[in-house]
Formats: C-alpha cells, sequence, structure tokens
C-alpha cells in the first residue's frame, strides 16, 4: 500500500502483518489487511469505530487468530502471545488490581525474576512514569491519569520489544491525555521500543506516530500507510501549528470519511 504523503521507507519490520483477515461467523470483521510495523518506531492504527483495530491488535498479540492471513513478530509466525510483548488496555480499573499497592501492580507481571532484579525494574518503571514517591498508594487513591500511568509502568517492567496500546488515553481528561501522550514519546525515545496504537482520535495519530495506518469503514481494509515526517521531539503547541501535521490530519481526516483528498506535496 502506497502513501500520497510520503513514500513508506523500507523498513525493518518488527510486526508484519499480511493479508490478515478476521470473521466471527457471518460478520467479516477485518478484510485482508497488510501493513509493516518498523522497529523501534512509534506507529498508530486509527480506524473509525467498529473497523475492527481491537480485533487487529488481539491478533498481533496473539490472543485471537486470523481466519486468513499471518502476523510475524520479528520474522516468526505469531502463535500465542509472543515474548517480549507488553499491553496497555484503556481501561486502566479494570486492568489494575484495586487491593494491590502501585508497586505490588507493578511487580505482578515479574514473578519470575529475582526479588533484587525485580525491586529494581519496579522502581525503574515507576520513576520512569513520574510516579516516584506513590509505590504505596492502591490504584483507587489515585486519578485516573496516574492509574494509566501505573498501567504504563507495569507494561515497561517487562522490558518489552514491542509495547501495543488499545486506546490507551480514551478514559483521560484532555490535559492528561497530552501529558500521558508525551510520557510515551518520551519513554519510547529513550528506550528504542516498538510502539504500536491503537486510537480513533486523529490528532493524536499524527501527534505520536513515525507511521499511521489508516483503516477504512468495516469490513476494514487498508486506506492508506502515512509516514509522517514530523520532527522530534514532538511539541503540543509547536508540532500541532506545524504545517505538515495540518495537512496530514486533514488527509487523515478525509481518508476515514471515504472522500479522497489528495495531499498537497510540500513535503
Ligand atoms: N469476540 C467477538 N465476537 C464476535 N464479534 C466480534 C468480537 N470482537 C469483535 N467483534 C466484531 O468485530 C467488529 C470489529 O470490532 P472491534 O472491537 O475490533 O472494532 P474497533 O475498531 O476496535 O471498535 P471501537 O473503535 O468502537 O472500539 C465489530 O463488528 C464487532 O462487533
Amino acid at each position: 500500500m502506497t502513501s500520497t504523503m510520503t513514500t513508506p521507507e523500507t523498513i525493518s519490520a518488527a510486526l508484519s502483518l499480511d493479508g490478515v483477515s478476521k470473521s466471527y461467523g457471518d460478520n467479516l470483521a477485518v478484510r485482508d489487511v497488510t501493513a509493516q510495523i518498523p522497529a523501534g518506531k512509534v506507529s498508530v492504527i486509527v480506524g473509525p469505530s467498529g473497523c475492527g483495530k481491537s480485533t487487529l491488535l488481539r491478533m498481533i498479540s496473539g490472543l485471537d487468530t486470523p481466519t486468513d492471513g499471518g502476523v510475524e513478530f520479528n520474522g516468526t509466525p505469531v502463535r500465542g502471545v509472543p515474548d517480549g510483548l507488553a499491553m496497555v488496555f484503556q481501561d486502566y480499573s479494570r486492568s489494575l488490581f484495586p487491593w494491590m499497592r502501585v508497586d505490588k501492580n507493578v511487580a505482578f507481571p515479574l514473578k519470575h525474576l529475582d526479588a533484587a532484579e525485580r525491586t529494581q525494574r519496579v522502581q525503574e518503571a515507576i520513576e520512569a512514569v513520574g510516579l516516584g514517591g506513590k509505590e504505596k498508594l492502591y490504584p483507587w487513591q489515585m486519578s485516573g491519569g496516574m492509574q494509566q500511568r501505573v498501567a504504563i509502568a507495569r507494561a515497561l517492567a517487562r522490558h518489552p520489544a514491542l509495547l501495543l496500546m488499545d486506546e490507551p488515553y480514551a478514559s483521560v481528561d484532555a490535559q492528561t491525555r497530552a501529558e500521558l501522550e508525551d510520557l510515551l514519546l518520551t519513554i519510547q525515545a529513550r528506550l528504542g521500543i516498538t510502539v504500536l496504537v491503537v486510537t480513533h482520535d486523529i490528532d493524536e495519530s499524527v501527534y505520536l506516530a513515525d507511521r499511521i495506518i489508516v483503516l477504512s469503514k468495516p469490513p476494514s481494509v487498508v486506506a492508506e500507510v502515512i509516514d509522517v515526517d514530523l520532527p522530534r521531539p514532538r511539541d503540543q503547541i509547536l508540532t500541532k501549528e506545524d504545517p505538515v501535521f495540518v495537512e496530514t490530519r486533514a488527509h487523515v481526516t478525509s481518508l476515514l470519511r471515504g472522500v479522497e483528498v489528495p495531499a498537497t506535496g510540500n513535503r
């Protein structure tokens, strides 16, 4: 699939989706999705409600199997949850254990490590998301944004090679959302992990992404793959004033409306 914004570079793909389809009975949820998710970059899947974004993530994470086609992670077919994968979901209240303090929540997936290493990873991850000093709080003593930071810390503590995020900021207010977007970009730049975010928020997709995969209305196909040529580090004000941001946002919007508006090609 080509882009009218920039031609996607030849990449070392962390994830390859090859003709992935998924049916639930007669309902064709995902139709023939082919895309490459570059290693060490932020990719975003954006698409209208019900187009199969979460279904795609479940297949990528090995929690569900395609009806047709396949997913490869670092060249190996995905069958079951791959090593090195961590996931963050929209609903932090369901992913955190309310009876466990922050440090225990973050430590939960690290049971296989020895105590010293576990403690070190937990502390590093909590610091990375800016929650140093909050280790002994319970989730219900924290704001929604803080709880989502805990969920991100828990994912990071596993030292993932691939971080999948399903609408991670849909349940927080706009200010917190902007802070968490920037937190993700800072951590990704520092650790160089491959990140794949699913969102229906067009601004968020352009702000975060090196690559946007735009899905069509259901049954979804890839409408377009767009490589976003915006400098990093990104800035909530300056980046959003950049003509490339404005143009890309308009283009993604037009794709999601099903109206072809070609890019003006200013890069
Ligand atoms: N486990 C399931 N069993 C049956 N149908 C399903 C299942 N999961 C998803 N679907 C159907 O697949 C389609 C895509 O759903 P999915 O949740 O992946 O879309 P989405 O793009 O993530 O939606 P939203 O943005 O609203 O969260 C929908 O028609 C949904 O009803």
